[in-house]
């Protein structure tokens, strides 16, 4: 398994020469040092190198009116018009979200023989619009937060009617996740610690905020709270520690 992930890694490098692909490969090898630059760059791809991707993270007919309305208060916050009329970046940057990234970003030709070829990132493999994780992601770099707006679809049930507590996790886990990703580069979850405050009703939106806490090192440690879409019920609240690795790391740990 080394050996052969030893292999991955440097195909990985080899392909880092080519400037689109750059991006994706930064994401594993830790070989590039501005990671705010790396995701400018993911959501900038030119379309040919990634012809069969599909960027999640866009509105479906299955969203309703609470996830559309949270969208479009942060995404028209992703540009704004100065006062001589000209557009520029906003406060907000909308994170894409794909299911096999690592796949498109090879071309499948070392991955496939490497990682199950059906490998799949695991809240985007449920193909039916609004069956299960809908969401989409904003970060704010200078406030150093990211939000999620998540509406939970029926096959999350956990107690009746309401989400099951391990999807309210997976949720956590993702926002947390890429915002740690995005402040310290390639990231471990150490540790989540959630308190389920109140039950989430299926099928509604909630809107999952992640704050930067404190970093010590490898350290990241962060704050999520889970509430409705207004603010004015909360979900969940969440500390959580990422460990910031490197592939040769995951590699010993095989
Ligand atoms: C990844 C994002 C991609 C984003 C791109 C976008 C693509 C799509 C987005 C999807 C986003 C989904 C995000 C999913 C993210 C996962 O779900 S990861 C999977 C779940 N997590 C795991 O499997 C991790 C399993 N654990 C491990 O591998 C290892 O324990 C760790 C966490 C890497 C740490 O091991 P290590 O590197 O050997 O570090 P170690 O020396 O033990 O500890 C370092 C420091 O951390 C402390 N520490 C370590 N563990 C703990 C702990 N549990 N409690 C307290 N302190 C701890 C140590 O005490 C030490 O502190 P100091 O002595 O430095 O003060």
């Amino acid at each position: 398994m080394a050996k052969y992930l030893g292999q991955l890694l440097s195909s990985l490098k080899s392909l880092s020469s080519v400037p689109a692909i750059r991006a994706h490969v930064a994401l594993w090898t830790g070989s590039f040092s501005s990671w705010t630059h790396t995701f400018r760059s993911i959501k900038t791809l030119p379309l040919p190198i990634f012809p069969k991707s599909w960027d999640f993270s866009q509105p479906n007919s299955s969203w309703g009116p609470e996830i559309m309305q949270m969208y479009e208060h942060y995404n028209s916050q992703c540009e704004v018009e100065t006062e001589e009329g000209e557009k520029k970046a906003g406060p907000w940057r909308r994170l894409p979200s794909y299911n096999r990234s690592l796949k498109f970003a090879t071309g499948g030709v070392y991955l496939s023989k490497i990682i199950q070829s059906k490998a799949r990132l695991f809240t985007r493999n449920i193909k039916e619009p609004g069956a299960a994780f809908e969401y989409v992601l904003f970060v704010n770099e200078a406030e150093q937060r990211c939000v999620g707006i998540f509406q939970a679809g029926h096959l999350l049930e956990g107690p009746p009617g309401h989400v099951h507590g391990g999807a309210i996790a997976t949720m956590i886990d993702t926002v947390t996740g890429t915002h740690a990703t995005f402040l310290s580069g390639p990231v471990m979850t150490a540790y989540l610690n959630i308190n389920y405050r109140s039950p989430i009703p299926l099928g509604s939106t909630v809107l999952i905020e992640s704050l930067m806490d404190k970093k010590e090192g490898r350290k990241t440690f962060l704050l999520c709270n889970v509430t409705s879409t207004d603010g004015s019920k909360l979900h969940t609240e969440t500390t959580a520690l990422f460990v910031s690795v490197s592939v040769s790391n995951l590699i010993q740990k095989g």
